[in-house]
């Protein structure tokens, strides 16, 4: 679509520019022209001249530019219960955090999401999502509170309206009062999706169907799920293959191991990612490729809860959308996106393929374009392209941190998270010197002290 006669014009030169597009082009020294909220143009050398309506020029002198972040899987309301449980495995952190999360209320779930939100946006993310799966009776607008955040913010962003319904007395892990019904859990994803769901090009919220994981879910709530998702036309996302102890959950329960029981409740296809994904077999990675289904790879929450190595060289291979996620912070209390592209290439490097695991730019595509691909959003989204949303970060490489590495991107990647000098999501600059320009930081942060702390007294009291 040609930009109307009165777009106005930003103008970025003198940059290094890695486009993350299917030739992986990189320009050493390029410019990058965005026309309201679109890329009009991309290029080696100084913008064309004579351009209209220029509104801003940017000097990007000692800033290397890259597609915005996408981060494909967190638990926002996580925010508030960070550095609790830190030396258990998945189950037993669960168990121990479940009664906790059980009394989030709509303020605590606002404020969590807006720290969540500004953690990630403050580092290079331009598109999010939040995998909410805890809804307390009598909580409020979780839903609404967490979009709105995201809004305020000026993120782009996915609602994966999460639930559960499998507690202790049919055999899962939540306790009895941290579940909801099969159809309450059902008709409020219902209602969720028709009141935020925007499916339009460049649309800032959509909203996916996102049961929680095979031990906290029942099969009719999966099956169900699915059925409402394709219904409405929206995308699944869900835990899948996590632990150790998630695979003998299936095979104990369903007779099967996780990824065979998704196939038997219509949760493989090109509509579906899942997150974690650490215990596939051939054909289990097989199976992901031959139906499309997308992967969330989660590094730094896969090590804290040592649930082991997810085989993501493999997963490329065999032609698996690959994107990345932080996790909820109470699994990976950084909750930066960058530290997600370090670990991916040195936590895969310990695994079979050594040295040969990821490089820089792959590790750069996962949190990119993989991630725009596992949200089914690669045709908006993840590189930078004309024709494209104009969503893009200025990484500013000239000082001490990265100064002496050569290589733009082996600077981002293998060095320390480099300051963010610009973050422009749908044209709009919302980070300026790694200061969010949309919303109050300082109050953020002590807004998250305090619902924390409040969370914990009502806990404790519980
Ligand atoms: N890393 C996480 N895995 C999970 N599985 C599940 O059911 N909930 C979670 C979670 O919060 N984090």
């Amino acid at each position: 679509m040609a930009p109307s006669a009165a777009a106005q014009r930003i103008v970025i030169e003198n940059c290094a520019i890695a486009t993350v597009d299917a030739d992986d082009t990189e320009y050493a020294s390029g410019y990058l022209v965005v026309a309201d909220n679109r890329i009009e143009s991309i290029g080696a050398g100084r913008a064309p001249e004579g351009l209209e309506n220029v509104v801003r020029r940017i000097d990007g002198t000692g800033h290397l530019v890259t597609p915005g972040l996408v981060n494909t899987h967190h638990h926002f309301y996580q925010w508030i219960t960070r550095g609790l449980a830190t030396d258990h495995n998945l189950f037993n952190w669960l168990v121990a955090l479940y009664p906790t999360w059980a009394r989030i209320d709509e303020q605590m779930g606002r404020v969590a999401a807006q720290g969540s939100l500004a953690m990630m946006a403050r580092g290079g993310v331009t598109t999010a999502m939040d995998h909410h799966y805890v809804y307390p009776q009598n909580a409020g607008d979780l839903s609404g509170a967490i979009i709105g955040a995201a809004s305020e913010m000026g993120v782009r962003f996915t609602l994966a309206r999460g639930s559960m319904d499998r507690s202790k007395k049919d055999g899962g892990l939540p306790p009895d009062f941290a579940v909801e019904t099969l159809d309450g859990a059902l008709s409020a994803t219902a209602e969720t999706v028709d009141r935020f769901h925007d499916a339009s090009f460049g649309s800032m919220t959509q909203v996916a169907v996102a049961p929680c994981s095979p031990f906290s879910v029942s099969t009719e709530l999966m099956k169900q799920g699915a059925e409402l998702a394709r219904a409405k036309g929206v995308r699944l996302h869900t835990h899948g293959s996590e632990t150790v102890e998630e695979e003998q959950f299936c095979k104990e329960l369903f007779g099967m191991g996780p990824t065979d029981y998704f196939e038997s409740t219509g949760w493989l296809g090109q509509d579906v990612w899942m997150a974690h994904c650490v215990h596939m077999n051939d054909s289990d990675i097989a199976a992901f490729a031959r139906t499309g289904t997308g992967v969330a790879h989660c590094p730094s929450s896969n090590a804290r809860l040592a649930a082991g190595i997810a085989r993501v060289p493999d997963m490329l291979k065999a032609g698996v959308p690959v994107g990345l996620g932080v996790d909820g912070t109470a699994s990976n209390e950084s909750g930066e996106l960058h530290t997600e592209l370090r670990n991916a290439l040195l936590i895969n490097r310990l695994g079979a393929h050594r040295e040969a695991a990821l490089n820089a730019r792959q590790a750069l595509r996962l949190g990119t374009y993989g991630g725009a691909q596992v949200l089914g959003r690669a045709a908006e989204i993840g590189s930078l392209e004309a024709g494209k949303l104009a969503d893009f970060v200025l990484w500013k490489l000239d000082t001490l941190a990265h100064a002496s590495i050569a290589d733009p991107v082996t600077a981002l990647v293998f060095g320390a998270a480099a300051p963010v000098t610009a973050s422009f999501v749908n044209g709009k600059q919302i980070v300026e010197d790694n200061r969010l320009l949309t919303v109050d930081e300082d109050a953020i942060a002590r807004a998250t002290r305090d619902e924390a702390q409040r969370l914990a007294r009502i806990a404790a009291q519980a």
